[in-house]
């Protein structure tokens, strides 16, 4: 038996003229209005994308990588060597070419970890179906959620202490901390939903309620609950659910807009976003929060801080060695020949 690791991830396009064919991958081939595809070129072009390959890769595709090499040596150094490969679901490297890369390699046995730590299945459910598809005849050892790994709310408390720090210095005042994730449609909440994508037929999962709403609020507690070595007070945050799709129906909240207006509302002067649904830089991040958000919480009198992602966080790659280690017990599938 040969064993490696796969990371999942989202995938992301690397130049703007690709978004048509990207959106046809996120909504499983259903054609978006143009209006959204140029949209969604405005956004990913304000933070960086252009028309041309750039020098580098974008920050989701780049940063997932450089996570994939950390958690490697990170392996390595826990005297557990074993070979990280890294597949996205939308975009290159597409899950199905690295599973042939694995497969020609040499492996075996996979064990596939989502860089989502909250299981939904419209994210971590669509990875293990491209996942499955593409490992016929592999053995799969697949975690679907690790949202409450204690060391994953460790690196981002590491990310949330100094910003928080700075703002209530800055102001003299006590800044809450919003925390977020992103929102899903509030068909895939709803229990026996049509919406299954990505679950095992005649699984409990697929006609349970999705799990993502309340893992999402259990990292958020998580990570409040380790500030408080610092002085962070349960009173001192609140939860929404951000990026709303624009791609039509109702999605989940309280959206980021509502709740900074009722933080506004309750003469807070500012507020720190910590979004801790999300593991690296991308769109979401760095256009959503850094530009639409700054901007609806200048309009409303509130100064806006947030901390810095991941990315390279080294505390992450320690909580990704336990989860694959099996040091943190996580939401882990029987091990099964997809
Ligand atoms: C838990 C759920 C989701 C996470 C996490 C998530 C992360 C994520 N999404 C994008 C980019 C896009 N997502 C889009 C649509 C979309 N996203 C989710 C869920 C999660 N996304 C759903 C259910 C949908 C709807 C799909 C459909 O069939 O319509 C889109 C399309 C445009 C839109 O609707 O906004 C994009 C683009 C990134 C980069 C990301 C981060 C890892
Ligand atoms: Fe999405
Ligand atoms: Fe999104």
């Amino acid at each position: 038996m040969k064993e490696a690791i796969l990371l999942l991830a989202h995938g992301t396009p690397d130049v703007l003229g690709e978004m048509a064919a990207y959106l046809s991958k996120v909504t499983g081939g259903r054609a978006l209005p143009q209006e959204v595809v140029e949209e969604l070129q405005h956004r990913y072009g304000e933070i960086g994308l252009g028309w041309e390959p750039g020098v580098e890769p974008p920050p989701l595709t780049r940063w997932t990588l450089t996570q994939g090499h950390l958690l490697e040596l990170a392996l390595a150094q826990a005297g557990h060597p074993m070979k990280v490969y890294v597949g996205m679901r939308n975009w290159h490297p597409y899950i199905a070419d690295v599973v042939a890369k694995m497969r020609e390699d040499g492996v075996t046995r996979i064990k596939a970890l989502c860089l989502a730590p909250q299981n939904s299945r419209t994210s971590v459910g669509l990875y293990r179906k491209a996942l499955m598809e593409a490992a016929k005849g592999l053995e799969v050892e697949f975690v679907a959620g690790w949202a409450e790994n204690p060391t994953l709310a460790e690196a981002f408390a590491d990310r949330t202490w100094p910003v928080w720090a700075e703002a209530c210095a800055e102001t003299g005042r006590r800044i809450p901390v919003l925390f977020t994730a992103h929102s899903v449609p509030c068909r895939t909440i709803m229990t026996g939903s049509a919406s299954v994508a990505g679950a095992r037929p005649g699984t409990p999962e697929q006609t349970s309620p999705d799990p993502y709403p309340v893992e999402s609020k259990r990292t958020a507690q998580l990570v409040a609950d380790r500030l408080k070595v610092v002085g962070f007070k349960e009173s001192d945050w609140v939860f929404a659910f951000q990026s709303q799709g624009i791609s039509g129906g109702p999605w989940i909240g309280p959206t980021v807009e509502d709740t900074l207006k009722a933080l506004k509302d309750q003469g807070e002067i500012g507020v720190v976003m910590q979004p801790v649904g999300f593991l690296c830089d991308h769109v979401e991040i760095l256009y959503d929060i850094d530009i639409a958000f700054r901007q609806t919480a200048e309009e409303l009198g509130l100064k806006l801080w947030r901390a810095e992602s991941l990315n390279a966080s080294p505390i992450l790659a320690e909580a990704l060695v336990q989860v694959i280690l099996g040091e943190y017990k996580a939401d882990v599938d029987e091990v099964v020949v997809a």
